[in-house]
C-alpha cells in the first residue's frame, strides 16, 4: 500500500454477520446486515469486541450474542506498563485534529502517527480553527512539519467557514473508515458534527440507550458519512501510549529520523542518542531534522531502552 492508494472496501456482511457501531465498556451495540440496530453482549464475557469490529451474531428476542470476530483488516491500540487496550478496528485512516488554542501538544500528534504507523493505517492532520490568530505561528509551523514528513495535511475552520472545511475534508474523507482523534477542545465534534448531519441526535441515542448520563464521550462510535465511509470517535485516543513500540518502530516510523539514519552510522547497532559517528546527530547539528523531534525521539528511544530488561 502506497500513502494515499485507498483500501478496497470490506466484503459485505452476510445475514448472521452485524458491525459494531458503539461500545461503552461491555456494552455493545451492533447493525446487522439488514440494518437493525441492537444491543448485544459478547459470549462468553470476553472484552475483545470493539468498535468497527465485523462480528457473528446470533439474535434472539431483540438481543443480540457476539458469538465471533471477523478478521480484522487493522487494529489501533494503546498501551502503557500494564495493559494493552484495543481501541478500534478495521480502520484505514486516522485524523489528527489540532488548533491553535487551546494550546495543543506536538508530541500529541506525533504519537498518534507513530501508533498508527505500527498498525499499518495511513495517517492525517486536520488543523482547526484557522480563523484564529492567536497561536497561528506556532499551528502554521507544525503543520509545515508534518507537510515535510509526508503527512497529508488539511487547514480548516469548522465554526468559521464550514462549508469550505467540509469541501476540504469530505474528498479526504470519502470512503474511508477514519478515525478522529485530538487533544480535548480541538474541534473534534465540531468537525464530526459538520460532516455528520444526524450525529448529534445519534449520540444521544446511544447515550440514553447505554444510560450514559452526562458521560457521553467516555463510548466509541461510529458513524457512516453521508457519502460513504465512516468516521469514528473515541475518546480512548485521548493519551497514546507508546509501550508496544520496539526501537525499530520508533525510527520506521519518524520519517525524519529514518532518513538520516539510512546515511550510516559509524556502529551499525546505533541508536542515535550519545554515539560517535551518528548520522542522526549529524542531520540534527546541520539544522537538517528539528531539535523538537529529536528531543521527541530521544524520550522515546530512552523510554524504550528502560524496558529492556538486557540493554544489548
Ligand atoms: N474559533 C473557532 N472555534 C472553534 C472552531 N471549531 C470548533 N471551535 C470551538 O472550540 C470549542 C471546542 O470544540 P469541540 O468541537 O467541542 O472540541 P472537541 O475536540 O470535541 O473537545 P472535547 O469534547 O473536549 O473532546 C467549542 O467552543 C467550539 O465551538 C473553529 O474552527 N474556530
Ligand atoms: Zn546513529
Amino acid at each position: 500500500m502506497r500513502p494515499g492508494e485507498k483500501k478496497s472496501p470490506l466484503p459485505a456482511l452476510n445475514s448472521t454477520e452485524a458491525l459494531v457501531i458503539a461500545t461503552h465498556g461491555r456494552h455493545h451495540y451492533v447493525r446487522t446486515s439488514e440494518g437493525r440496530i441492537l444491543e448485544a453482549h459478547r459470549r462468553g464475557k470476553k472484552a475483545d469486541v470493539v468498535v468497527g469490529d465485523r462480528v457473528k451474531v446470533s439474535i434472539a428476542g431483540g438481543l443480540a450474542a457476539i458469538e465471533g470476530i471477523l478478521p480484522r483488516s487493522s487494529l489501533l491500540y494503546r498501551s502503557d506498563k500494564w495493559r494493552v487496550k484495543e481501541l478500534a478496528a478495521n480502520i484505514d485512516l486516522v485524523a489528527v485534529v489540532f488548533a491553535s488554542r487551546p494550546t495543543f501538544n506536538p508530541w500529541f500528534i506525533w504519537k498518534a502517527l507513530l501508533a498508527a504507523g505500527k498498525a499499518g493505517i495511513e495517517a492525517a492532520a486536520v488543523r482547526n480553527k484557522s480563523d484564529l490568530q492567536e497561536g497561528a505561528p506556532e499551528a502554521n509551523e507544525a503543520l509545515s512539519l508534518l507537510e515535510g514528513l509526508g503527512v497529508r495535511t488539511v487547514s480548516v475552520s469548522a465554526r468559521g467557514r464550514p462549508e469550505e472545511a467540509r469541501g476540504l475534508l469530505e474528498p479526504l474523507l470519502r470512503g474511508r473508515r477514519t478515525l478522529l482523534v485530538g487533544q480535548s477542545g480541538m474541534g473534534k465534534s465540531t468537525l464530526l458534527n459538520l460532516l455528520v448531519p444526524e450525529a448529534r441526535a445519534l449520540t444521544r441515542e446511544f447515550s440514553e440507550a447505554l444510560d450514559l448520563g452526562k458521560q457521553t464521550t467516555t463510548a466509541a462510535r461510529w458513524y457512516d458519512l453521508p457519502g460513504g465511509g465512516a468516521l469514528v470517535d473515541s475518546p480512548g485516543f485521548q493519551e497514546f501510549g507508546l509501550e508496544h513500540l520496539s526501537l525499530e518502530d520508533v525510527i520506521s516510523g519518524m520519517p525524519d529520523i529514518a532518513a538520516a539514519a539510512a546515511r550510516g552510522c559509524r556502529f551499525a547497532n546505533c541508536r542515535h542518542l550519545s554515539e560517535p559517528g551518528c548520522a542522526v546527530k549529524a542531520a540534527l547539528d546541520r539544522g537538517e531534522i528539528s531539535p523538537r523531534r529529536y528531543e521527541f525521539y530521544e524520550a522515546l528511544a530512552r523510554s524504550v531502552l528502560s524496558r529492556r530488561a538486557y540493554p544489548s
